[in-house]
């Protein structure tokens, strides 16, 4: 795999007093928050804190009420809806709790797509989709269509469409939640793997452990602001899960 190398400096994505109205609620209230290349941040809180607003914001699924976010050297404020679209497809991949794959298309297509949508032949987007699945574990159910793959398999398949553009940010919204624990470990395997080879990373999660696994750092919402922060470091967590599992 190889991760799309930023060049734009260190920080990835900067959040900049970004705040989000839904008629009367505040879902997110002046947040700030930078990542940094290489960085993988979990984003945990309460429900209704604002984690799935702010995953929306940095997709750029959606617009804020009010501040900037940067990504990838883009304010995305400034950025047209054909330049938006644009920018889901190519700088971001996303992977889903219930993995959002096309069901009457095989495996293969459903990663293939993503490529060809920016434009790539379809000879070449099925051949990186093929290396992909290859490299995730999945090549042998390329013809497989979404209802007939474990949920594990599926979400291998959601993971290599989110890479098939070469995301400068991959952003993941309980990307185990709907996976058996072996599955779901092997998901958390596959995202400290990509991590490790300098895939720049934001998950959104209620569950400790995949936070504490998967990320450098942890960044608690609540009331949709940053609550607390505070930098993971592999000893300490490992020492705190075996204590846990003790
Ligand atoms: N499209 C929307 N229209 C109206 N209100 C919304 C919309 N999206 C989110 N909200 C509200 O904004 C607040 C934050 O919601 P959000 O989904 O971001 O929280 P969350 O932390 O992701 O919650 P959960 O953990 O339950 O998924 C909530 O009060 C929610 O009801």
């Amino acid at each position: 795999m190889t991760p799309h190398h930023d060049s734009a400096g260190r920080v990835v994505v900067r959040l900049d007093r970004v705040s989000k109205e839904y008629g009367d609620t505040l879902a997110l209230d002046a947040l700030s928050l930078e990542i940094r290349r290489g960085e993988a941040v979990a984003v945990m809180g309460p429900s209704g804190c604002g984690k799935s607003t702010l995953l929306n914001m940095v997709a750029g699924l959606d617009r804020p009420s009010a501040g900037t976010i940067t990504v990838h050297g883009q304010d995305l404020g400034s950025l047209t809806e054909t330049g938006l679209a644009l920018y889901r497809r190519r700088d971001v991949g996303m992977i889903f709790q219930f993995f959002n794959l096309i069901d009457d298309l095989p495996a293969l297509d459903n990663v293939a797509l993503a490529a060809q949508l920016t434009g790539t032949s379809a000879r070449q987007a099925r051949r990186r989709a093929l290396e992909l699945l290859d490299e995730l574990g999945v090549a042998d159910r390329r013809n497989n269509y979404p209802a007939t793959l474990s949920g594990g398999e599926r979400q291998r398949v959601g993971v290599a469409r989110a890479l098939m553009n070469r995301p400068a940010l991959l952003l993941a919204d309980e990307p185990t939640g709907a996976l058996d624990s072996r599955s779901g470990e092997q998901v958390m395997d596959l995202l400290i793997d990509l991590n490790q080879i300098g895939q720049t990373l934001l998950i959104v999660t209620h569950d400790p452990h995949l936070a504490t696994r998967c990320a450098g750092r942890l960044v608690e919402m609540a009331d949709g602001r940053v609550a607390r922060e505070r930098t993971l470091d592999r000893e300490t967590v490992d020492r705190e899960n075996l204590e846990r599992s003790a």
